[in-house]
Parts: structure tokens; sequence; C-alpha cells
């Protein structure tokens, strides 16, 4: 048989888990389903605190659809655009519990293990057999949809509080490449060390982390990236082990701990774990790949896996006896990592393995023992379902369950906006930047040098106001555009650490940045106010310049904005241009009276009040007088009133803004509706960032 009979497995496992269900298991897992943990505050470490994993009967599968969906980027865009004004999350078809093989395929099936304190459990398997899923739901990190089983910590179930437990150490190294190793070792120590700890304890453990994982050598380089050169690969990953290990879990969860690291380094890494869990009373879980004969060693459990089902669950020195009684057998000289492999790739075995497997777990259930106990080396069943009676380790202590962050809502925004001032610091203060900003002032005062105070200069005085407007409207938007979108990895897996809120996240974010629309302004307004002549008085310098600087943070905030609905730099892009020029197109300058019933619109453009106020600021002020060309006549639209001095004749400020339409909001009305727009439009960016940053959870 050259395929695996499907139909026949799932079978199986269908009838082995109505025989669970029939047992008094069932009464038992659903009593611990209903058990509610008693909440206390504790800074227990874990090595007071050992935590036996159990998880049984663990299944997921996805939505066929899913799996068969094909949708262009366009489609993909759009339903993105779509979800974003939809009411609710769109649920996927499975249901907690109700898995219904006719819409949904099966990823992993009927897995169950355990792993115990002070020992490794590596689960194997050939790529795309389920280990990084089954690792996943064992984090918590699924969601609930198509999730079923049971997963226990001491006997309690997991959920978000004791997920604090357990550390999850991703495949891929996620970090900001901008950041030093102990400054990332540090903000991390911070923000996760209980908030019992001082500042200076905190960072001692995040030393000695450091030596721990023998990153001494490189703690001042930065992580680095495609663009940055930073820290090795092995470095990295000892690093993404590092912030996890920091936090003293009692849980340790690694995804391919080895991929990209030589078999030196790898066993290095395999010898430092080892010793954590032994020394510290660790539970330790791996997924790896293809170990090298030392590494594998080096493990106490295994877990195989082929084809989203389990083929062997047990000590690892029990694997080679067991492949024997199963016709398998492994030459001496062999690394029984590499020949599991092999089998597990090759249909034929990996279906008997599978079977075999099936055999002994229905016969462990039914109590029919089909081979002797001595000689199985597969676990009985019923020692991996969660109780409360048996095995002093289990129930060592109670799980002691945190309900609040580690650190306080203010400590989190400080930290947090440490962090992003040091790692958005080139761009916050870009020389790049700085020259733009002072080569387009040198630009301006060039064209718009001491304008004089007469009827021809009017319309260059209110085009020089215009043009200001526009730029401090849109530039801070692209600096901020890029903000969350390239932060969403990290701050992805820092909340599902729970690490900090996203409201702190989000605000210290502002904060960093805030001297980005701030700054620049200055410069700019300070250099071209004076050269190009505008109302040479204090207060309206000031007023002129408060407005500018408002219209910059309310550029900022729909860079936020567009940055948090779509997570995508390129789509958020497009979008900020259209809504750019459209804005501009509203803004009042390049038309005067909008087309009949288009009117309205004008008030949608955050513009129209930015040029608005700034008109009012400069027009009515009573230094705002304009002398008219010929004496009495001035343009037919503008009337000349008569100055103090009855030869001359000007032009009020007034009636320039009245010929402009700008007189039906008063200035105080301008900045109202400004201030609305920049808290409505930051408010409506953090709930589209929480809808965002769940969806990707
Ligand atoms: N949410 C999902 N949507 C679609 N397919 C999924 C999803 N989750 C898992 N799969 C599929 O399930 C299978 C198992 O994936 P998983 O990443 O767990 O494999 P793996 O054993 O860790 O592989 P590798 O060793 O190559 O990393 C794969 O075929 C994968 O494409």
């Amino acid at each position: 048989m050259d395929h695996i009979d499907h139909e026949l497995i799932i079978e199986k496992v269908a009838s082995i888990q109505e025989k669970l269900h029939e047992s008094d298991f069932t009464d038992e897992i659903t009593n611990r389903r209903n058990k509610i943990i008693q909440s206390s505050v504790s800074t227990s470490s874990s090595k007071k605190n050992p935590v036996r994993l159990e998880f049984y009967g663990i299944n997921y599968s996805i939505p066929k659809k899913k799996r068969s969906n094909n949708s262009s980027d366009r489609e993909s865009w759009w339903n993105e655009f779509t979800n974003l004004f939809s009411r609710k999350n769109k649920q996927s078809d499975v249901e907690v519990g109700k898995i219904d093989n006719e819409k949904n395929i099966p990823i992993i099936q009927n897995i169950h293990g355990y792993a115990n304190p002070g020992e490794i459990l590596a689960i194997m398997g050939p790529s795309g057999c389920g280990k990084t899923t089954l690792l996943n739901i064992l984090g918590n990190r699924v969601g609930k949809q198509g999730v079923s089983g049971t997963i226990n910590l001491n006997g309690h179930r997991l959920i978000k509080e004791t997920k604090r437990f357990v550390a999850y150490c991703t495949q891929s190294d996620i970090f900001f490449p901008q950041l030093t190793v102990r400054e990332t070792l540090s903000f991390t120590a911070r923000l996760r060390l209980p908030r019992e700890m001082s500042r200076g304890e905190k960072l001692k453990q995040a030393e000695s982390t450091i030596q721990l994982l023998n990153l001494s050598k490189c703690a001042d380089t930065k992580i680095g990236d495609n663009r940055v050169r930073g820290v090795s690969g092995g470095e990295k990953k000892r690093v993404s082990i590092a912030c996890e290990l920091l936090t003293d879990p009692s849980v340790i969860l690694l995804d391919e701990p080895t991929s990209g690291l030589d078999s030196s380094l790898a066993l290095e890494l395999g010898n430092i774990l080892k010793g954590f869990a032994k020394k510290q009373h660790k539970t330790i879980v791996m997924v790896i790949h293809q170990p090298s004969s030392q590494v594998f060693e080096l493990f106490d459990n295994l877990l195989l896996m082929a084809d989203g089902h389990v083929v062997y669950f047990g000590k690892r020195a029990d694997l080679v006896d067991y492949l024997t009684t199963q016709g398998y057998k492994c030459h001496p000289n062999f690394n029984p990592a590499d020949y599991i492999l092999e089998l597990l790739n090759d249909p034929t075995s990996k279906q008997k393995l599978i079977q075999a497997y099936m055999r002994q777990l229905e016969s462990d259930i039914t109590g029919e023992k089909t081979v002797h106990k001595d000689s199985n080396p597969i676990r009985d069943i019923s020692s991996i379902i969660p109780s409360d009676e048996n095995d002093d380790i289990i129930h060592s202590g109670p799980l002691k369950v945190k309900h609040r962050w580690e650190a306080t809502f203010l400590q989190q925004l400080v930290i947090l906006t440490e962090r992003s001032f040091k790692q958005r610091s080139k761009v916050i203060l870009s020389k790049l930047d700085l020259m733009q900003t002072f080569s387009l002032a040198f630009f301006c005062c060039l064209v718009w040098f001491q304008l004089p105070y007469n009827e021809n200069a009017i319309s260059d005085r209110y085009g020089s106001i215009f043009f200001t407007c526009v730029f401090w409207s849109f530039h801070p938007m692209m600096s901020t555009i890029t903000s969350f979108p390239l932060d969403m990895e990290v701050l992805k897996k820092e909340r599902q650490s729970r690490s900090y809120r996203l409201l702190s996240y989000f605000l210290s974010k502002q904060s960093a940045e805030l001297l980005l629309g701030i700054l620049h302004p200055i410069f700019y307004v300070t250099i071209v106010y004076w050269v190009s002549g505008l109302i040479p008085d204090a207060g309206s310098f000031f007023a002129y310049l408060g407005s500018i600087i408002i219209s910059s943070l309310i550029a900022q905030s729909f860079g936020y904005l567009f940055g948090a609905a779509f997570l995508n730099v390129q789509q958020a892009l497009i979008i900020a241009t259209v809504f750019m020029l459209t804005s501009m197109l509203l803004g009042g300058f390049y038309i005067q009276s909008l087309p009949a019933g288009l009117s309205w619109m004008k008030y949608l453009s955050f513009t129209y009040y930015g040029y608005s106020l700034l008109m009012h600021i400069q027009f009515t002020s009573p230094l705002a007088r304009f002398k008219c060309n010929t004496v009495g006549q001035a343009s037919s639209y503008l009337e000349c009133l008569d100055a103090d001095n009855v030869n001359d004749k000007y032009i009020s400020g007034n009636s320039v803004i009245k010929l402009l339409g700008l007189d039906t909001l008063k200035w105080f009305e301008n900045l109202m509706a400004m201030f609305g727009f920049l808290i409505v439009i930051r408010v409506v960016a953090y709930f589209c960032l929480r809808r965002n940053s769940r969806k990707t959870k």
C-alpha cells in the first residue's frame, strides 16, 4: 500500500474518541473544564513551582475554504478594507469542540502526551506533520476556533492567566533591529519582571541571562536585520530564548530552536537548555527537525508525529526498542532521529506506525492489553488523563495565578516610550528630514521674500499660507504611516506573552514621535514667517506657529490611522495619497465655491480648517492693511478704504477673508474643529489597531 488510508485512521480516531466519551474520564475532564482557578498574587519562581504540562485529545481543524483560499492580493485587500467597516469579526466556521469533518480539514488529531519538570520533551516528525500547530496550541496561541482537547498545567486548565507560566519561543526571531542585545533584554526585563523587583534587580537579571546564554560578547551589538548588520543567526536565536528565560517561566515551548545553527552551536544550545531544565526544574517542550545524535541524546521524552497523528510518545531511550518491535531495526551506527524521519517519509512504514500506535492507544483505553506493559514503551494513556490524586510532582503546589500586568500602566508607558524613541531615533532625529525642512524653508524664503503690504501681494500672501498649511498637513503623515505596520510582528509576539497593554503601546508611540510633529514645524515657521514678511507681531507669530503644529499633529494622527487600519505600508500609502489630494481639493484653495450639493464637503477636510485658521490669524489682524495700487482704484472685487492719511487708500484683511468665503467660521470654531480631528482620529486609530492586532493573534 503506497498511500495512507486516511479514512481508516479517521474512523479509528472517531471510535477511540467515542470510547473516551463513554468512559468516566469525560466527567473528570468536564469537571476540570469548569474549575475556576483561585486568583492570588504571587512572585513565586518556577523553581518552587515546577509545572507538569499535560495535553490530551488535542484536535485542530481548519475550514476547507481556508486551505483552498487562493484569492488574489487585490481580493484580500478588498476583504481587509470591507472588514474594517463590518460590525463583527468574521468567525471561523469551526466551533470549539464541534468539528465537522465535512467542512473542515483536520490538521492534527487526537494528540496526547505530557512533559515533566526537569525534562525535555522533543516533538519530531516530517515537515508539515503538525508539530508547530501542536506547539501553538500548547502555548494557547491558536485561538479557540477549530481546537478541541484538554491542556492542563499541574492539573489546571491552561487559560489566559496561566499562560504566564508558559514561555513561547517562536521559530523566527522577531526583534527591533535598531536595539542592541542588552537594550532588548533590559526593556524585556523591565516590562515582564514582577513589579515588586526594583529596576536595578531587573537589569541584574537581564545581565545574568546574557551570561547564561553566552551573549556577553555581543551584548552591545545591534540585533540587526537585512539592512542593518547585527548579531549572527545563532546569537539572535539565543537572544530570542534569553527573552523568554528572563521571566523564569515554568514551561518553555521552543519552535525549532536549533534551526539555522551548526551542529556544535546546536549542541551548545541544547546543553544550556538541558542544564536549565535540570537545575531549575523547568519543563521544556521543543519542536525539532533533524537533531544530531548528540542533541538527540539530550531529550528525555519524544513525541513523534506523522500526518497530524501521534506515531510514538514515550521515553527517547525506548524508541529504538519500540521500532524493533514494529519490525524496523535501527542500525547501531545510525542516528535514530534520521532513521525515524526516513521511516515517516515512507508512506508504507508511516501508515504501519500510525496504525500500530492507534491499536496501542485503543488497548490502553479499553484496558485490553494486547502488548505486555513492560515491553510497551508507549505510556499508558490513563497516566495523562488529568488527575488530582496521584503524583506529588503534579501537585507540588497550586498554580498561583496573577491577574495583573507586571509593570503598572505608567511604567509601561515610560518604558515603551523610551524604547520607541531609541528604536525610531534615526527617523525622529533624521538628518535627511532636517535637511528637507531647512531646504524647503530656504526656497520658500526665496519665493516669498518680504512680501509687501500692497494689493498685488495679497494673492502671494495667501499662496504662501496655503503652501505652508498643505505641507504641514501631510508631510508628518508620511513619517507615522509606517509606525504600526513595522512594529506589528514584535507587538504581536509581545502581546501574546502579555508584556503590556495595547493602550500603553499606542500612547508610547505617540509620545516618542511627538517631537517629530513639533520640532520641524518650529524650525520651518520661525525662519519662513519673518523672512516672508507675515504680520510682524509676536501674538500673530505664535498663533500661526501653534496652528501649524496642530495641523502637523493631525497629519500624524491620520498616519497612525492609515497604518493601524491596513497594517501594510503600501496600501496605507495609496489611501493616504488619495485622502491627501481630496482634502486639498476640498480645502478651499483651488475652488472657492464647490458645485451645488457638494459645498458641505469642505467641512470634512481638515486642511480647510487649518487654512481658514491661518488666514484668520493673518488677515483679521489690525495690521492687515494692504495699500491700493492706484489711489482709489482697487481690483473690482475689493473695496479701497480711506486710510488715516487721506492720500492713501487701503484694502482691509477682513474683506479678503470675505472674498475667499472664509468668513463662515470664526477662528475659534476652526480651532475647535481641529482639536476635534486631533482627538477623534487618534481614538479611531486606536480601535483599528486593537481590532487588527486581535485579528493577527
Ligand atoms: N491556519 C492554517 N491554515 C491553513 N493551513 C494550516 C493552518 N495551520 C496549519 N496548516 C497546515 O497544517 C500543516 C501542518 O503545519 P505545521 O506548521 O504545524 O507543520 P510542521 O510540522 O511544523 O512543519 P515544518 O516542520 O515544516 O515547520 C501544514 O500543511 C500547514 O500548511
